[in-house]
């Protein structure tokens, strides 16, 4: 089922928040949503959902509208998290999957399974304000999801989690994808997409200033990166011709280069003068592109 925005424009009163966003979004895929804050991304979800109107465009699932008909297909985990906080979590579970229409124990298998999934079985009698901030985003995860959506919307999921638990969780997103769920998902982490999407988008101030697959990204940025480490200085190779943008770190340095061939440049400069340990020519990195196309960084 291809999820697509078509013409999308958000205003609200004279400001854009989204602006003649047209995007197709595989099925079965997960796809990354990138953004400096405030670049339309909930927007873009809320409209998605159905819980805001657009001002202009359409936007369609399997070439039909998306409406609350179709809310047992979809699962969405919401950037603003809100879970009762007096209800044990086997009650929240069993009063949310409710609304999305399934039978209790169908709930209750799929939840005790999810949380021996995340190796805490033991949250299942607890009241949700007994658990820490990223124990409840997990019971919010797995109320997004236990109703087996066919299409995922995971607004910041890894925001505010530890490494053990934002693996976890990268694991569970894998696994759903490869069970046949389409995902969508916003991130400030350039790496989190990179990882787990094979599409993504960067919105800047509500347009898409990247669209298409992260190999074909990167591939048409054109530029490259170099990495050296060696055991002199290498700060003279910031003036090679061709490089753009250097970066030193303790044993070597990281440089942008505008062409694959400026690499045999620095290579050349680097011969004579010590010990070169490591020298490899890379693709750029999502946050690279996204340094240039937006004129920051995340980090
Ligand atoms: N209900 C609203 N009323 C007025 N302006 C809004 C409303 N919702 C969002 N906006 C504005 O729309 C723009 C896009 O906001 P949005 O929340 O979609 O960004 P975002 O990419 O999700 O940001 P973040 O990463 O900070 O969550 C912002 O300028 C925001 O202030």
């Amino acid at each position: 089922m291809t999820l697509k925005l078509t013409n999308v424009t958000k205003r609200f009163g004279s400001a854009t928040a989204v602006d003649n966003l047209s995007l197709e979004i595989p099925e079965k895929q997960i796809f990354g949503f990138l953004g400096a804050n405030g670049a339309g991304k909930t927007t873009t979800f809320r409209m998605i959902l159905g819980l805001m109107d657009l001002t202009e465009g359409s936007i369609s699932w399997n070439d039909d509208s998306i409406n609350y008909s179709k809310s047992h297909l979809i699962g969405y985990l919401p950037e603003e998290r809100g879970l009762y906080p007096k209800l044990t979590v086997k009650d929240q579970l069993v009063y949310l999957g409710r609304l999305r229409g399934m039978q209790k124990n169908d709930i209750i298998s799929e939840m005790d399974a999810w949380l021996e999934k995340f190796h805490v079985p033991e949250y299942r009698d607890k009241k949700v304000e007994e658990l820490s901030k990223g124990n409840q985003q997990k019971i919010q995860f797995i109320s997004a999801v236990i109703h087996k959506p066919k299409l995922l919307i995971l607004d910041e999921p890894f925001s505010g989690l530890d490494p053990v638990n934002v693996e976890q969780l990268k694991k569970a997103v894998v696994e759903l994808k490869e069970a046949g769920t389409s995902i969508v998902f916003s991130s400030h982490r350039m790496e989190h997409v990179e990882e787990l999407c094979e599409h993504l988008c960067i919105l800047h101030h509500g347009t898409p200033v990247v669209h298409g697959g992260l190999k074909e990204v990167k591939r048409s940025f054109g530029k490259k990166n170099v990495v050296v480490r060696a055991d002199f200085d290498v700060n003279y190779l910031k003036d090679v011709p061709g490089v753009v943008r250097y970066k030193p770190f303790t044993e070597g340095c990281e440089l942008q280069i505008e062409s694959e061939d400026v690499a045999a440049r620095i290579f050349e400069a680097l011969s004579g003068k010590g010990f070169v340990r490591t020298f490899d020519l890379e693709e750029p990195t999502l946050n690279d592109i996204f340094i240039e196309k937006v004129g920051a960084s995340y980090e």
